[in-house]
């Protein structure tokens, strides 16, 4: 039957102009016999014959007023099906005080139980309060009950734990569930129901857990990793990235499978990311302190929604609090101060080698006011010593309009 589909197609492709007919007049191949001239035919296939062919066969059917065979009409209706499968998704994300993090709505289980989690490409669960957290360690967060949701099911025998670089932890249980974000809706996620969570987590009463955008090879599940809500959703969208377009003190947005162009101001640089560590990995070559010229130097780090502070090479740091007047670390609070005015020098980063830099505003510097008097001030770039890369969190991130590409494992980074 595929034959004579085919065979029909074939012929019906050449008369309805499926294949780009490429016609050349020879002139050695010109007989004048009867004053006609002949020419030669070559053809060219359509590498998307394959893909358009029922649309093209329908198109031939319907030019010559053939109603349309039982099997071609299926094949369009799966066609359109497979057509409409491709979509895209945006969410708003809003900050909690000093855009300390941001928390985003997202729907679990059936019906859907909405929960406020920060996203967080940093790390790679999606782990939520639940019935199965213990009330001593729950302080107003909302709750996942598996029980009042007719798709969970109970992954018996996994269990995940996670400890994060400011000392945090949670561990628990896994259920699979629908996990909806922006629209989109990952039927068969998994979900891990938190049965231990330490105290940064259980005073965050705003935070009902993590939903992790970094690659899956960080997934703490065992006995078996399981895959993120963007693994899972990735095949779906109409392009494989995400999109974090993070803001200072006001909603943001995270964006799925397209790129909103209003978002953004001039081009999008990409570099190539590094994921053999499971984190969005890169380099930036350089960096600008105030109206000084660029540093060149590489600067390997991760983009890392789910940190709040910007994190860099303690000689880059020292080279920046230098030109504050009354900067000063304050070994107490084992931190970077600086006074909190008058507005600080801008820090720029540059991004690939098309010359773009991303320019955070002084002011994000200013992270938030140490003391009640309100003169000193924590700073929002702090060293990254000891963590064995970069992370720019927040107060970068924040400054820039950053494309997660899944795709092809780059990240692009553009002004706004
Ligand atoms: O908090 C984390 C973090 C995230 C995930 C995991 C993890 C362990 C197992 C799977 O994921 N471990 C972390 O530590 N930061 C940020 C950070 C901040 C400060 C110091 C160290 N780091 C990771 C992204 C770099």
């Amino acid at each position: 039957m595929v034959r004579v589909t085919f065979t029909i197609a074939l012929v019906l492709g050449y008369m309805t102009g499926t294949f780009p007919l490429e016609t050349s007049l020879r002139s050695d191949d010109t007989h004048h016999t009867g004053g006609g001239k002949t020419f030669s035919v070559r053809q060219v296939s359509n590498p998307d014959f394959i893909r358009s062919g029922p649309y093209q066969l329908a198109k031939a059917y319907k030019k010559f007023g053939v109603p349309l065979p039982e099997d071609l009409k299926n094949a369009l209706g799966r066609l359109r099906l497979e057509k409409r499968k491709r979509s895209t998704g945006n969410e708003v994300t809003k900050p909690e005080s000093y855009d300390v993090e941001y928390l985003t709505p997202v729907s679990i289980g059936t019906p859907g139980q909405v929960l406020h989690l920060d996203i967080d490409t940093g790390s790679s669960d999606l782990w939520v309060f639940s019935s199965e957290t213990p009330s001593n360690l729950v302080n107003g967060q909302s709750l996942y009950e598996p029980a009042k949701s007719s798709t969970a099911q109970k992954l018996e025998g996994y269990t995940w734990k996670i400890s994060y670089g400011d000392g945090s932890s949670s561990s628990g249980v896994v259920y699979r569930d629908s996990v909806t974000l922006g629209g989109l809706t990952v039927s068969s996620q998994a979900v891990e129901a938190a049965t231990q969570v330490s105290e940064e987590f259980t005073s965050d009463s705003n935070n009902d857990g993590l939903l992790g955008l970094g690659f899956g090879s960080l997934n703490t599940v065992q006995p078996k990793g399981q895959k993120t809500w963007f693994e899972n959703i990735m095949q779906e969208l109409d392009s494989p990235i995400f999109t974090a377009d993070l803001k200072a003190g006001e909603p943001g947005t995270y964006n799925f499978g397209y790129i909103d162009k209003n978002a953004h101001i001039g081009n999008i640089s990409y570099v190539s990311v590094n994921d053999s560590n499971g984190y969005w990995t890169w380099t930036s070559p350089g960096y600008a302190i105030g109206t000084g010229a660029l540093v060149s130097t590489q600067i390997m780090g991760i983009a890392d929604t789910g940190t709040t502070l910007l994190l860099l090479p303690s000689t880059i740091v020292v080279m920046y609090y230098a030109q504050i007047p009354g900067a000063l670390y304050d070994a107490t609070q084992g931190a970077y101060t600086l006074p909190c005015s008058p507005t600080p020098p801008d820090f720029s980063f540059a991004v690939g080698d098309d010359g773009q830099v991303i320019t955070i505003p002084g002011e994000y510097i200013l992270y938030a006011a140490i003391t009640s008097i309100g003169t000193m001030c924590f700073g929002g770039i702090q060293a990254d010593s000891g963590i064995g890369f970069s992370i720019f969190g927040d107060v970068a991130l924040k400054a820039a309009f950053v494309v997660f590409d899944g795709g092809k494992k780059r990240l692009g980074w553009a002004s706004k």
